[in-house]
């Protein structure tokens, strides 16, 4: 069975982070590991607290996976602190780990800030020439590349800005336009390709891109290239948001069962 591995912050409202990561695995019938790097208390309106967790355990967990049951491919979402990236940086390089997922996770639905500001420059330095596929929203490709990403335009611009820092791809997601829910993939040879879709009408979008790359990194386990795991993973973040799962007061989670249009639940009622 091929496995996938969640460096991620843990979302008590079940909805984002770790939490999301393994739902989606499971969907994808891959095998979830997870190495936890904050704990947050949230829910669909907002965080409420975060509690980082010793970087040293961070590499504890990520070199025990490794040393027994090597993941085919690695998410990566909340790293909150500096130290934190420093050592994930670290422990990748010295596994050799392949099929990294960069989701630069910054800022949550409900508005939260989930990286401190000084963190951003280190999550350059170290963790975006490790990726194969760097998954910024337009806030965090703004921060990542330092110039206003407002409309298609800038979007391009800034995936090949972002590009000059990695050998691997960059996708552009679309989360926050008012008119579509287009994403643009710049593949590793410089090529553009725009992801179309039409936008769902809808407030649950909580975790729509902790999903989406984990879902990336279940393509990559899978042996599909780049572009055929981020479609399949855009069409799967679609599925699990068009159920009508209704959940919670604020923005609220995805329902991560649905599978093709229908649900996967053998021990259902
Ligand atoms: N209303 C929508 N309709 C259709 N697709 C959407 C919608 N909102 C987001 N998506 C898709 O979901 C994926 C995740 O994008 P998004 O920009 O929401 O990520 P994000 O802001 O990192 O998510 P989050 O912070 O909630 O985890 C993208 O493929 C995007 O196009
Ligand atoms: C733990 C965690 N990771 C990522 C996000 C972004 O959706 C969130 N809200 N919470």
């Amino acid at each position: 069975m091929k496995t996938v591995l969640s460096i991620a912050g843990s979302d008590s409202s079940g909805g984002a982070g770790i939490q999301a990561d393994i739902k989606t695995i499971e969907s994808y019938g891959l095998f979830a590991e997870t190495a936890i790097t904050a704990i947050t208390a949230q829910n669909t309106c907002g965080v409420r607290a975060v509690q980082d967790i010793d970087p040293a355990v961070v590499a504890a967990q990520i070199d025990a996976v490794f040393e027994d049951i090597r993941p085919d491919a690695v998410k990566i979402g909340m790293v909150s602190s500096a130290n934190i990236i420093a050592v994930i940086a670290e422990r990748l390089r010295a596994h050799e780990a392949s099929n990294i997922v960069l989701d630069p996770v910054m800022v949550a639905t409900s508005g939260s800030r989930l990286i401190a500001e000084q963190a951003v420059a280190a999550l350059i330095e170290h963790l975006v020439p490790l990726a194969t596929v760097i998954t910024p929203n337009m806030p965090e490709a703004q921060v990542l590349c330092g110039f206003p990403v407002e409309d298609d335009e800038a979007i391009q611009r800034a995936a090949q800005a972002i590009a000059q820092n990695t050998n691997g791809a960059v996708l552009i997601k679309g989360g926050h336009r008012s008119d579509t829910a287009d994403d643009l993939l710049v593949l590793p040879d410089g090529s553009l390709s725009w992801l179309r879709a039409k936008r769902i009408d809808t407030e649950n979008t909580h975790g729509t891109g902790c999903t989406l790359s984990s879902a990336i990194a279940c393509g990559l386990a899978q042996g599909n290239t780049i572009e055929q795991a981020v479609r399949r993973a855009k069409g799967f973040v679609r599925g699990a948001m068009s159920t009508g799962l209704n959940l919670g007061q604020g923005n609220g989670p995805l329902n991560h069962m649905w599978c093709h249009g229908k649900p996967h639940l053998p021990y259902a009622q």
